[in-house]
């Protein structure tokens, strides 16, 4: 499933009504059936409907929803936000035939509010990809009218007032559910913007499929794992899944590299090994499977060439040493994982990027991603999709910034989002458990971006399926989590 700007999808509805003879008044009457088609199943014919309608083409989504429920016999007042002058187009043909079909309308602000009251459900379609804010009056007032009620909200394609531009940001539909028209937009994986969406249902306006070949932005979901993960094969032996090796650890911080080695070996790895200085060794406590390296090889390229992949910096510490290790393995014709202390020892010179053979893959949160970049944290948040996206063409890495929406980036520019997940993950060891899940799937899945996005995506829905099973967002740890990710696996092979 594709992902999109405000922009991307209006140009796929010009595409669809000028390359595919697809009428927008014809688009707008499936958009409101089949909202209407999600809406029954949750009314009964004694509630009383109210939708909001704004002037463009998501108020003209609503004239069909707002006719199709009164015609087939629920109560339904529509509320008009806007004069009668300023519903143009292919909304103004909804509204006519509206108008025809005898839809009860409401005009003034008092007898809005007093409908909004005694709603039992409220249809927002005042503005959808076409919405520019600031918010003004009148229309403000509707909007908190709407989110001072305690009926349900769905909005119509993106709660209203929600934008891309999210300084420019006022006020907005605080929507219970949210009817997404044929794909989400980048404001649903969003942080300052996803919580207006409530929930998320995708409904299917017969727009072309082809037309969104060019979007390089995509929702990563099971159908996509299920058809990137390699298959185990029946022949295999361990050379066939990869050596990985996980440089990290200290005295003060052993745990993190004992997380991404419990990731790796829980991953599908076919080796694993773990290189430590002298100190930290009596402090760690690895799984059987997990194969010790000394730090003194880090200098041997002969040594390193053997391992498919390197994950580099989970709990590793800052000093100057670690700084030549990492140097030296950035010289290394390898896949290279960098994360946590190995992204602060990257920051102080990204040049060191510049060359490389093989991919890198950056795993950065927010404030890594703020000090590698120079963005604010601020800014991360509300541009996720285009800070990320220039840094990792401009340095040419892979890039994966971890949040509640992960996002994957390719040094070309592709885009995936990731779903999976809760806010059992928030808590420090569950970025080490995703470097070692990462760098096994590295080896394995192809392309690279896809083997990114399966990593991330398992990790996710191993918490998942440890809070429906067993946990709670409270008490789950990583080593939980890792012990689910059978369970994660087995919804791609069964
Ligand atoms: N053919 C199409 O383009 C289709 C569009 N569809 C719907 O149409 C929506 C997009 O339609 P539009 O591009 O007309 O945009 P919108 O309906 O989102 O809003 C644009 C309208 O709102 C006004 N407006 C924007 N910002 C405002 C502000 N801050 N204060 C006051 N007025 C403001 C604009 O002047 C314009 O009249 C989609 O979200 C979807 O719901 C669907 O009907 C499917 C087909
Ligand atoms: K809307």
């Amino acid at each position: 499933m594709k992902c999109l700007t405000s922009k991307e999808m209006t140009q796929i509805d010009l595409t669809a009504m000028k390359d595919y003879n697809m009428p927008g008044d014809m688009l707008m009457e499936n958009a409101g059936r089949s909202i209407v088609a999600q809406i029954e199943p949750d009314i009964v014919k004694r509630d009383q409907i109210v939708v909001v309608a704004g002037p463009g083409n998501n108020g003209g989504d609503g004239f069909v929803v707002a006719r199709e429920l009164y015609n087939r016999g629920y109560r339904v007042k529509l509320i008009q936000t806007v004069p009668n002058e300023k519903i143009t187009g292919d909304a103004n043909k909804h509204f006519t035939i509206l108008k025809k079909f005898g839809v009860p309308i409401v005009t003034s602000m008092s007898e809005a509010e007093h409908e909004l009251k005694s709603a039992t459900l409220v249809i927002d379609a005042l503005f959808g990809t076409g919405y520019v804010g600031p918010m003004h009056e009148p229309i403000q007032s509707y909007v908190d009218l709407m989110n001072q009620i305690l009926a349900p909200i769905y909005s119509i394609d993106v709660p209203s007032g929600v934008s891309e531009d999210v300084d420019s940001m006022t006020v907005a539909v605080k929507a219970t559910k949210t009817l997404i028209i044929e794909a989400p937009k980048v404001t649903a994986y969003i942080e300052t913007t996803a919580p207006y969406y409530g929930e998320k249902t995708i409904v299917s306006i017969g727009l072309p499929y082809a037309a969104f070949h060019s979007i390089s932005r995509t929702v990563w979901l099971a159908p996509q794992v299920q058809t990137s993960l390699m298959p185990r094969q029946q022949f295999g032996h361990k050379g066939t899944y990869g050596h990985v090796l996980l440089v990290g650890g200290n005295v003060a911080m052993p745990g993190a590299v004992q997380l991404s080695a419990l990731g790796a070996v829980k991953s599908g790895a076919g080796l694993v090994s773990v290189m430590t200085d002298e100190a930290t060794w009596p402090y760690l406590q690895l799984p059987y499977e997990v194969m010790r390296t000394s730090v003194d090889y880090i200098m041997n390229k002969d040594f390193l060439s053997k391992y498919q992949v390197i994950a580099f910096g989970m709990g590793l510490g800052i000093d100057d040493q670690k700084e030549r290790m990492l140097h030296q393995l950035l010289e290394q014709d390898v896949p290279l994982l960098i994360d946590a202390d190995g992204l602060t020892l990257l920051g102080r010179d990204l040049r060191r990027l510049e060359g490389r053979n093989s991919p890198t893959v950056l795993t950065p949160h927010p404030k890594e991603f703020a000090m590698l970049s120079g963005h604010s944290v601020a800014a991360i948040k509300v541009n996720p999709f285009s800070v990320t996206k220039s840094f990792a063409k401009k340095h040419g890495v892979f890039l994966i910034l971890k949040g509640a929406n992960t996002i994957i980036t390719s040094p070309r520019g592709e885009q995936i989002v990731n779903t999976t997940g809760n806010s059992g993950l928030s808590k420090g060891g569950s970025g080490d458990l995703l470097s070692g899940i990462c760098s096994v799937r590295m080896m394995q899945d192809k392309p690279l971006l896809s083997s990114l996005a399966n990593g991330v995506f398992l990790h996710g829905a191993a918490c998942d399926f440890a809070i429906k099973q067993a946990y709670t967002p409270y008490d789950v740890t990583p080593t939980d989590v890792a012990g689910m990710l059978g369970e994660a696996f087995r919804t791609f092979i069964e």
